[in-house]
């Protein structure tokens, strides 16, 4: 902490403050988090999580790491300073006056190219929206805030059913599904939604008709000038079923919209194409030689996830442990059921100011926004219940839910392997990918916490 000078706070967020600081020894201005610790263990943990993850990625497009220390019972994480403000409030200086075209790819695709970035390491950003998407003062978009990340296979990150902020959550979080890569594409879609319209896609005046339209993915179209390409790619990014969402990689590769977008992209980082015959040649021979070996090799390393209630009731653990394992699950092309059912019964949860991409910064009315809000119940009866008097503002803030498995006492959850995921899966079948994380961030903390 000694070694900067802190020029001026540049914002508060659920877990400290944002300073804009110098180091002692050049010019060079930085952005430094002040989290407090939590004195609980798992939230201590989950604070370092950012930490962890940022000092992980290196790319033009996401926000660059510098260090991470802690003091005084506070984490510090010194980060690049993006001085073009973020994306919501680039937005909101439009005041109402449309983006052109030309840069509403460019940034699509530098947030494409930073998403895929993540994605290929097996992170999830899971908190994907317009305020934490920056710009520098050359124009370049990064991605920021890994706060709500995850490393998937963590069993603390397994065991989080719920994050993110509601205007930006997909379908089958609604519907107590996992979160997995796909979730992070809907967030995207509903980015370059607001970039093309400046309005958010499914703009509601209760949280009842905020889900139902997420669940049902009914949005109004995009303006006609805007080429086809954009109109279908965000009606491929809002299908409801993630199974038939586009990975990145099709996005930046082989979708129809990636034409529009190869400019934008530069050389070295283009998507490299396998043939298709030696995709099918490897995952054939993979099944019949590999498969089981690797199986096996792996139910002691990574490849144990912590069971959760909902995992049970689909695959009993006894399935797994005789091998004789369910189909993996699929989604519905219905909107959730679960949803659906507790908005029959419910009231209308809130009827606030038409929500607009303006709403963010009321977040402090309802509840409160000191902290993380962390319930230990599944969502979304829990959740809808206590949103019942959040004004609909408070749908722009970031929550985590923790699921707990009650039968189960702490630190002793049950682990399975499954198989299932092992198996190779194509591009467009990528769906979950947390089954293939070998990241063990405790040690990563080691690494990058050592002297200070
Ligand atoms: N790398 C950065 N460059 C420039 N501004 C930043 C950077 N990181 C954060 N900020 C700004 O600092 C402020 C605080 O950010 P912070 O991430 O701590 O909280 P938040 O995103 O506002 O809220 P939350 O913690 O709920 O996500 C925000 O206004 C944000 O735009």
């Amino acid at each position: 902490m000694d070694q900067y000078t802190v020029l001026k706070v540049i914002g508060e967020g659920s877990f400290g403050r944002a300073l804009l600081v110098q180091p002692k020894t050049d010019q060079i201005k930085w952005v430094m988090k002040e989290i407090r610790l939590p004195k609980a263990e798992g939230g201590m943990a989950s604070a370092r999580m950012e930490a962890v993850l940022l000092s992980r990625m290196k790319h033009p497009n996401i926000v660059a790491f510098r260090e991470s220390f802690e003091d005084d019972s506070h984490l510090y994480i010194v980060m690049e300073f993006c001085s073009g403000s973020d994306l919501l409030q680039r937005m909101q200086h439009q005041k109402g006056s449309l983006f052109p075209e030309d840069v509403i790819l460019r940034w699509f695709t530098q947030m494409s190219l930073g998403t895929m970035h993540i994605h290929d390491k097996r992170v999830l950003h899971r908190d994907l929206k317009s305020k934490n998407i920056f710009l520098t003062d050359h124009g370049t978009v990064k991605l920021g805030d890994f706060g709500s990340a995850c490393a998937l296979n963590s069993a603390k990150g397994y065991a989080q059913t719920y994050v993110g902020t509601p205007y930006y959550v997909s379908p089958e979080i609604w519907d107590n599904q996992p979160y997995n890569n796909k979730s992070d594409i809907w967030s995207l879609g509903c980015v370059l939604y607001e970039l093309c319209t400046l309005r958010h896609p499914f703009e509601a005046r209760s949280w009842k008709s905020l889900i139902l339209k997420v669940c049902r993915g009914t949005y109004t179209p995009l303006p006609s000038h805007l080429p086809y390409e954009l109109h279908y790619l965000i009606k491929q990014m809002f299908k409801t079923n993630p199974r038939d969402r586009p990975s990145i990689h099709t996005i930046l590769s082989s979708h129809r919209v990636s034409r529009l977008l190869q400019k934008y992209i530069p050389e070295e980082e283009l998507p490299k194409k396998e043939p298709k015959e030696l995709v099918e040649k490897r995952a054939n021979q993979w099944r019949k030689e590999e498969g089981e070996k690797v199986a096996m090799f792996l139910a002691q390393k990574s490849l144990l996830n912590t069971s959760t209630a909902e995992d049970t009731n689909f695959r009993t653990s006894s399935e797994n442990r005789m091998g004789n394992i369910a189909p993996r699950k699929r989604w519905n092309k219905e909107p959730s059921n679960t949803v659906l059912q507790v908005l029959r019964n419910a009231d209308i949860i809130s009827s606030g100011d038409t929500a607009t991409t303006q709403g963010s910064d009321s977040t402090k009315v309802g509840l409160q926004k000191q902290e993380r809000k962390q319930w230990d119940k599944d969502p979304p009866e829990r959740l809808l219940s206590l949103l019942e008097k959040a004004p609909l503002s408070t749908a722009f803030s970031t929550y985590i839910i923790h699921r707990q498995n009650n039968d189960v006492p702490d630190g002793l959850e049950e682990v399975y392997t499954d198989h299932y995921r092992l198996e190779p899966r194509s591009d467009d079948e990528d769906t979950d990918f947390e089954e293939d994380c070998h990241f063990d961030w405790q040690d990563e903390l080691e690494k990058i916490l050592p002297t200070h």
